[in-house]
């Protein structure tokens, strides 16, 4: 396929997985990032490789890229020759793209620039539907289910053996000949339900592993404590989420298993702290906890384990002071659920005070 691939976001899921694909299927890409450093060690090593630990998986080697930090003007001659840029920079970074994309549109002729997002959200391509007033720019998602992790000072990556990525086949002409992407008809029903679904568990395990005082992410999964809650949780979120996107309940299970086993999976070795970054952006009302229980409340249903798992985000987000200053944070994140409920948070907080100096906390 001769059609010119940017990689914008050369981070974890950038390197690790969406050009992993593209490498896989003998493309060249351009990478694009602001981190500096990082740009210059790709251009500097010229390969890195992926890993898949004990997986049973042969590592691969990566060699198939250019790579420019966003102020160079070659980073604008490559966007401007794209046919295809797909985006991995965290959903909340989207917006800053937009400048560097409009200035590529300047010097590009008439062909049409597909632009794919790589992103964890409900909807992260909204965030770029400014560009779309011009009209040689569409927008399409995909949904990001592999799990990668960077190395500690090396551009080589850790992965999960995984080589899926469904996207948004709506809004493309045709579909994208790259090993492991799949064209899905009802995309946005499927990322949501992923969101809901393999998000919450992995902030369940996540904020859960943080608040007893665990470091790795498996070892948090496999906690019995936090696995008995993730198999409630998943119980009442399944019931809802299958009735909201009627999906039969069996199959909903299946798929909250597979993420329940993927996060509690000692082979891939993630980070509790990976998991729970960005809290203000989790607890966000579309996002992994806060939708779900809306959904528990549309459906007549509850979960007192997911609201201890709110209560734990809030909790972190208190401890490392990375909430938004608002003088009501529990308006301000939980303002969408009952009063009966954010009591309940409430009161789970004041066990996380209370408990805060036991050597093992002990989840109610
Ligand atoms: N890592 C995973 O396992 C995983 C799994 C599922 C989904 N995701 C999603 O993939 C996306 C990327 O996550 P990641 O883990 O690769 O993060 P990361 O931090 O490893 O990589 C993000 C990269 O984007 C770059 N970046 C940020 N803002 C930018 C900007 N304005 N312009 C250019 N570059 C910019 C950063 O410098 C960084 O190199 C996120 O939306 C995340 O939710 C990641
Ligand atoms: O990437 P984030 O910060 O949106 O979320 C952290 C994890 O939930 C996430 O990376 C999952 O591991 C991934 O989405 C695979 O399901």
């Amino acid at each position: 396929m001769n059609k010119n691939v940017v990689i914008i976001g050369a981070g974890q899921t950038g390197r690790g997985y969406l050009n992993r694909l593209i490498a896989l299927s003998n493309q060249k890409v351009t990478f694009i990032d602001k981190d500096e450093v990082l740009i210059h060690a790709l251009n500097k090593q010229k390969e890195y490789t992926i890993d898949f630990g004990n997986q049973g998986r042969e590592s691969i080697v990566i060699d198939n890229f250019d790579a420019y930090s966003i102020e160079n003007p070659k980073a604008v001659e490559a966007l401007a020759d794209a046919t295809y840029v797909f985006t991995s920079v965290g959903e909340k970074n989207l917006v800053d793209l937009i400048p560097l994309i409009k200035n590529s549109l300047k010097n590009r002729g008439d062909n049409p620039l597909y632009i794919i997002t790589g992103e964890n959200g409900v909807a992260p391509k909204v965030k770029l539907i400014q560009l779309t007033q011009d009209k040689r720019v569409h927008l399409s998602e995909s949904v990001i289910f592999c799990t990668t992790i960077t190395k500690e000072n090396s551009l080589d990556i850790l992965s999960e053996d995984l080589d899926f990525l469904p996207y948004d086949i709506k809004f493309l002409p045709n579909p994208l000949n790259y090993h492991g992407m799949v064209a899905e008809e009802n995309f946005k029903d499927l990322l949501e339900r992923k969101i809901y679904t393999y998000n919450c568990l992995s902030a369940c395990s996540a904020y859960l592993g943080y608040v007893k005082g665990i470091e790795n992410y498996a070892q948090a999964g496999n906690d019995i404590e936090v696995d008995k809650y993730l198999h409630k949780i998943a119980t009442s979120i399944n019931e809802a989420i299958a009735k909201e996107y009627y999906v039969d309940i069996q199959k909903q299970t299946e798929f909250s298993q597979m993420a329940i086993k993927k996060f509690q999976n000692k082979e891939i070795v993630d980070t509790v702290e990976r998991n729970v970054r960005d809290v203000d952006r989790k607890l966000g009302d579309h996002e992994r906890i806060i939708a779900p229980l809306m959904l528990l409340t549309k459906y007549h249903l509850e979960s007192k384990e997911l609201l201890f798992v709110a209560a734990s985000a809030l909790y972190y987000g208190i401890e490392t002071d990375t909430l938004i200053k608002d003088k009501d944070i529990y308006e301000h994140y939980f303002g969408m659920l009952s009063s009966s409920w954010i009591n309940e948070i409430k009161e789970d907080i004041k066990y996380l005070e209370k408990h805060k100096d036991s050597e093992e906390l002990r989840l109610p």
